[in-house]
């Protein structure tokens, strides 16, 4: 379990994340929502070290992960993998080198950096890409691919490292809705098939109502709601949205997911081949 108890973390005045204490048990798929400035990517980067905790204990199973350093922050970093709003693919390599960069956390970094790779890890990465149902572009350039492609290519990569929490921060925000769904289809694939805890930033709630078990609210870096899809009442959307109502509703995605899928997000068939 992911224990965080009373994290802080300040910029200057800024209090990003304030006083959080949260308990993620494994297999759990989160979405944390809030408007734009709510502390949303600083607790994930928290979590993942790529901020240095402030105030306040951050703790998985034994390990005190505030107190990582060296080796075993590298490892902790590989253990919970990171997906990006803008991808982060290298775009002139191809897809399948990028999918075995995943490895640079867990494997030696030289054999990495110079695309060294065990046919083993070229069998991984083939397998992690027919999984997200990109096995024929494994040859092109990652440049050539489109959003959604893009981003399940990065979904791919995570999976080289063997995470035990995948982190994705704000997946779908530069995505149409179709891709949309397809990239949250696959993470919610993920998160069940391989029992991988998935805590994943949405602007919206719509994508977080139709796939996670759980809704974190945060606004102003502190945690304002914490429950099911099913107790988001209004007047917590009120609290947590503001005057910005308006921005928790994507009515293209719900409605595209809400044609596709009708059944709740636990039940759903997912599309991705596996
Ligand atoms: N490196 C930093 N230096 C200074 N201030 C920062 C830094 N990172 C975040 N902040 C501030 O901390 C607050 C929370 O930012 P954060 O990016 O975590 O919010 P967010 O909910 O993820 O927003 P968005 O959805 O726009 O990414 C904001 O006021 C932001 O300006």
């Amino acid at each position: 379990m992911l224990e965080l108890r009373k994290v802080t973390k300040r910029f200057g005045d800024t209090i990003a994340v304030n006083a959080v204490s949260l308990d993620f048990l494994p297999g759990q798929m989160v979405g944390v929502i809030g408007r734009s400035g709510a502390g949303k990517s600083t607790l994930l980067r928290l979590i993942n070290r790529l901020a240095s905790v402030g105030e306040g204990r951050i703790v998985y199973g034994d390990t005190d992960v505030g107190a990582l350093d060296g080796k075993a922050l590298r490892a902790w970093r590989a253990r919970c993998a990171m997906i990006f709003q803008q991808f982060n693919l290298v775009n002139r390599l191809d897809v399948l080198t990028n999918v075995m960069i995943g490895r640079i956390g867990t494997a030696a970094t030289l054999p990495v950096m110079f695309k060294r790779f065990s046919s083993a890890d070229r069998a991984n990465a083939a397998l992690a890409l027919d999984r997200l149902d990109l096995l024929s572009q494994a040859l092109q350039r990652a440049d050539t691919l489109s959003g959604g492609q893009q981003q399940r290519v990065a979904i791919a990569r995570a999976l080289m490292q063997k995470p035990s929490l995948i982190l994705a921060d704000e997946p779908i925000a530069s995505l149409d809705p179709r891709n949309a769904r397809l990239v949250m289809d696959a993470l919610r694939t993920i998160n069940k098939q391989d029992k991988i805890t998935v805590i994943c930033n949405l602007h919206t709630l719509d994508a977080a109502r139709a796939y996670c078990d759980r809704i974190v609210g945060m606004a102003q870096g502190r945690v304002v709601f914490d429950g099911t899809p099913n107790q988001l009442t209004s007047s917590v959307i009120q609290q947590i949205y503001g005057d910005d109502t308006d921005m928790a509703v994507d009515e293209s995605l719900t409605s595209t997911m809400a044609a596709t899928n009708p059944a709740p997000a636990g039940e759903r068939q997912m599309e991705v081949a596996h």
